[in-house]
């Protein structure tokens, strides 16, 4: 059978084909692949799924390895070896808050959608927060006055700029990560070897 590759679909998925490509794998098939969930190319099975069904199906064994930003390995901490990072999907995680915004008396009140990550970040400088959980439009929080800040990815610093928010703490440097099912790395072994080598070349060369 051919290793099956899981891929978080959006961002992540454009920027694995571009990097796939230079490694001169087949891409035919992946190329128009429209609404198709799932691909087969010459030498793999390809599943596209959000970043943490990626880390689901790679923990589970039904994909051998996966392809997925390390905000979900650290927000799930899914039971996988996370094996090396690769040259894209960079970003950060960062606090951010309404400008000249000043902290006021209370326990904080943290919007975001990373709430493992955004508790353990205030845990380890001592504080105890509320946080709010939302499943995206983070930005929107703060200025509905539904939270004093936010914890959500920064890349570009666009969307918080457009939206009047500024950093006020970067924390995480995240890129995206090649994962692997525990057992298939000893049982498919001559099969994932080739291509995980080919991988690390390829992000060693492009890094
Ligand atoms: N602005 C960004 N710049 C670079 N990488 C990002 C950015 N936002 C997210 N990422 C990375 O890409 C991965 C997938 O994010 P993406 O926004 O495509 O999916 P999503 O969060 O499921 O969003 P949506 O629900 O809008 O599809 C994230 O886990 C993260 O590692
Ligand atoms: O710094 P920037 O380059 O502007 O990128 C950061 C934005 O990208 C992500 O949002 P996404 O587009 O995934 O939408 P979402 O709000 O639905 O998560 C993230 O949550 C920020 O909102």
């Amino acid at each position: 059978m051919k290793p099956c590759i899981a891929l978080t679909k959006g961002r992540l998925e454009k920027q694995f084909l571009d990097f796939f490509e230079s490694l001169e794998f087949d891409m035919s098939s992946l190329k128009d692949k429209g609404r198709k969930l799932q691909v087969e190319t010459d030498d793999f099975l390809f599943v596209f799924a959000k970043g943490p069904d990626v880390a689901t199906y790679v923990e589970n064994g039904i994909a051998d390895l996966g392809i997925v930003g390390e905000d979900i390995l650290i927000e799930h901490q899914p039971d996988v070896y996370n094996l090396f990072p690769l040259p894209f999907g960079r970003c950060g995680m960062a606090v951010a808050t309404k400008k000249d915004f000043e902290w006021p008396q209370r326990k904080k009140r943290i919007a975001t959608s990373f709430t493992n990550i955004a508790k353990e970040h205030f845990m380890q400088k001592g504080e105890s927060v509320d946080i709010i959980k939302l499943e995206g439009s983070v930005e929107l929080a703060p200025i509905l006055g539904l939270a004093d800040a936010i914890v959500d990815i920064v890349e570009t610093g666009t969307t918080l700029k457009e939206n009047g928010l500024v950093i006020e703490e970067k924390f995480l440097a995240i890129s995206a990560r090649l994962i692997a099912n525990r057992s298939s790395l000893k049982i498919k072994k001559d099969q994932l070897n080739p291509v995980i080598e080919a991988f690390k070349e390829g992000a060693k060369l492009t890094c």
